[in-house]
């Protein structure tokens, strides 16, 4: 299927016979630049909080809004603190600009490349960085962080599809689940950031929790120029030849005629699809469209990312202290951490169907609960 660039590659029968390709250093380089893509977002979902809680971050750009928290009057209540839009528009401007730029993304990755992707992806993360970590002003903070949005729609297009592309059959699986492990790592980067920078002199602590992004995204934006593009993306752009060379290049040996036929045809089977979006409709496709649209539609709509992007936030309105409740929002990461170790080490135990019901039970659990507390608060 084609729908968004890439295709899977079907299985010939002849799997056994590639799978131990060797993992070389191609795909560990690859893993490596792709990894920061993930980092790069989760550290974007995660910095945003701690930010718009340091008095330093407030006094420049929403000073009317710190003096009415510190002012505050009897009838006001703790919920209310943050009630800012241009605020939270800030936060929520990277996944606004995320939408928008992942239909881009999605043509562009098919049509140019998975590195184009990522080029484009690295240099909107690094100068958002910019823009935000020297902002001097509100709209240098949006358009940063629109910016940073953008990032997010080009590398979570491109990176997943290309780790997948790159990676020998074997360690397929464990990759992608990497790619989800470096973005939780990249949430805990920036909660513990937040928790040192604002005691940094001279009130550069925002500054510096907003412009370390650059780090990885240079990183991102240098490696995508030297990472080779996949033998699939050239398949699909129409040069055979090519494509089998590159994947002997990064297989690391000339034994790749299974691989090679496998892809081939997943390229055929995918370019012969004529009506992507109503075939993925019908009745047959059921479980797919469930799988690739609602799981992770519902899976955002639990309002995890409320929690990511506002944790510090949502830790002091129910009265937590400063300190307090950075360190809880670090905790919280520290929490997604462990659960997506816990879930990548017994995937194969229990079941992608275990996980997915003991994660659904935890979520109905956890949400109740919190709803009660905070209205028992
Ligand atoms: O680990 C939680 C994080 O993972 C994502 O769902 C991406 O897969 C983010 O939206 C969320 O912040």
């Amino acid at each position: 299927m084609g729908v968004g660039g890439g295709f899977f590659v079907a299985d010939s029968g002849h799997r056994e016979e590639y799978e131990e390709g060797r993992v070389t250093s191609f795909v560990v380089i690859a893993c490596i630049v792709a990894a920061m893509g993930g980092l790069l977002f989760g550290y974007d979902i995660g910095i945003s909080g701690g930010v718009t809680s340091m008095e330093e971050f407030l006094t420049r750009f929403f000073p009317d809004m710190l003096r009415q928290m510190q002012n505050e009057t009897g009838r006001e209540t703790e919920y209310c603190k943050y009630d800012n839009e241009l605020l939270t528009l800030f936060t929520s401007s990277l996944y606004l600009a995320a939408l928008f730029a992942s239909f881009l993304a999605s043509s562009i990755t098919r049509l140019f490349g998975r590195k184009v992707s990522m080029t484009i992806g690295g240099l909107a993360f690094l100068s958002g960085a910019l823009l935000n970590g020297f902002a001097i002003s509100l709209e240098m903070l949006i358009i940063g962080r629109l910016l940073l949005g953008v990032g997010v729609g080009f590398v979570n297009q491109a990176v997943p599809l290309y780790l997948s592309e790159m990676a020998p059959a074997k360690i397929r699986g464990a990759l992608n689940m990497a790619f989800q492990l470096a973005i939780t790592m990249g949430i805990l980067a920036a909660n513990i950031v937040n928790y040192i920078t604002p005691n940094l002199k001279n009130g550069v602590g925002w500054r510096l929790s907003l412009g370390l992004a650059a780090v990885p995204a240079s990183i991102l934006l240098v490696g995508s120029f030297f990472l080779p593009e996949t033998p699939n993306s050239i398949l699909e752009r129409g040069n055979k030849e090519e494509a089998k060379r590159m994947l002997q290049k990064i297989r690391g040996t000339m034994e790749v005629e299974h691989e090679f036929m496998d892809i081939c045809a997943a390229c055929e089977s995918a370019k012969s699809v004529q009506h992507p979006w109503t075939n993925i409709a019908q009745t047959k496709y059921r479980p797919q469209l469930v799988f690739c649209t609602f799981i992770p539609f519902f899976q955002q709509l639990t309002g995890i990312n409320v929690i990511m992007f506002y944790a510090p936030v949502l830790f002091r309105t129910i009265g937590f202290g400063k300190d307090a409740s950075l360190i809880s929002a670090v905790i919280t990461g520290l929490v997604n951490v462990v659960s997506t170790l816990v879930s990548i080490y017994s995937v194969d135990k229990f079941g992608r169907r275990g996980l997915f019901l003991a994660g659904g039970i935890q979520m109905i659990v956890t949400q109740v609960t919190g709803h009660e507390t905070l209205i028992f608060k």
